[in-house]
């Protein structure tokens, strides 16, 4: 689903990504931890095309993203939660969910948001998987934070993509709610096979809901395991750069979950051609 290999990036001078290897398979979270300024914003937006690596191997989806690539084609695979959601505060819940269709849509449609009445359908599927149906025509601007962060996730889940890519997606809630969104994300992408890096700052929230963690140093992988695995020396590894041999790499086994699903296999996510607006 995801493969990186010698990934470099630089901004100028400043040398931020030395070479990272990695895979994501199916319907695997995994969250990634280190120092702020330790590269794992920007190998994100790598992976989301929006940082262009100096060089290296980077396929996400089944696209080359070291090659030229549509936006709109990526859209198909990969969606963003992002940390502060990038809702549309005066649009209803429902809109906001269905913006995450517009890069399936035609040119001419996705002007005027003509949306498919199997779109609309989706979009309301992928509300009820958070737990927020009952919120659709209300006006978004009158939920709360967490109510706001888990909209963003029923956008993200709403463009079907292969991968879902959550940059510190809790980073302004409290920790009640940030445990339901976790879960809430974590709980729609195992069972619809989606594959999901998650940049997180909380060690605990790694533990609980990652599938496997990987730790990044000074833009380097420094660990690569299972949350269990994540004990005081594994942190000193990836807070404090203490040495790395002893620590487990990319050979973790593959979760029970993690299997080899496919998006086009779920039903709920083929789309029908009857055309309705919003
Ligand atoms: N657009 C940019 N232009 C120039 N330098 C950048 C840019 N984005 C990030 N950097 C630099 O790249 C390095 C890594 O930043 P990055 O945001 O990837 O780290 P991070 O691990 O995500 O940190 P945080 O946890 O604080 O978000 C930092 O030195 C930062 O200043």
């Amino acid at each position: 689903m995801i493969q990186i290999r010698q990934l470099r990036k630089s901004y100028g001078s400043n040398h931020v990504l030395h070479g990272i290897d990695l895979d994501v398979r199916p319907g695997e979270f995994v969250v990634m931890l280190g120092l702020s300024g330790a590269g794992k914003s920007t190998l994100l937006r790598c992976m989301n095309g929006l940082n262009h690596p100096d060089s290296g191997m980077l396929a996400v989806g089944g696209i080359d993203l070291m090659q030229k690539h549509s936006r709109r084609e990526l859209a198909r695979h990969v969606a963003m939660v992002f940390q502060h959601h990038n809702l549309v505060p005066r649009l209803s819940v429902r809109k906001n969910v269905l913006t995450g269709r517009l890069g399936q849509l035609g040119t001419l449609p996705s002007l005027l948001q003509l949306f498919r009445t199997s779109d609309i359908r989706l979009a309301d599927q992928c509300l009820e998987r958070v737990g927020l149906a009952h919120k659709a025509d209300e006006r978004t601007e009158a939920l709360s934070g967490g109510q706001m962060q888990r909209v963003g996730i029923a956008r993200a889940l709403a463009q079907q993509p292969q991968v879902i890519l959550a940059d510190e997606p809790v980073a302004s809630l409290d920790p009640k709610t940030a445990r339901s969104v976790l879960q809430y994300l974590r709980d729609a992408t195992r069972e619809l096979g989606i594959a999901v890096v998650c940049n997180l700052h909380q060690v605990d929230y790694a533990r609980e809901f990652g599938d496997r963690v990987v730790g990044l140093a000074q833009g380097r992988v420094v660990f690569d395991g299972a949350p269990t695995d994540l004990d005081e020396a594994a942190l000193q590894v990836i807070y404090h750069g203490e040495p790395q041999e002893a620590y487990p790499r990319a050979d973790a086994p593959v979760p029970a979950h993690a299997t080899a699903a496919v998006l086009p296999s779920v039903p709920w996510m083929q789309a029908s051609a009857s055309v309705g607006s919003l």
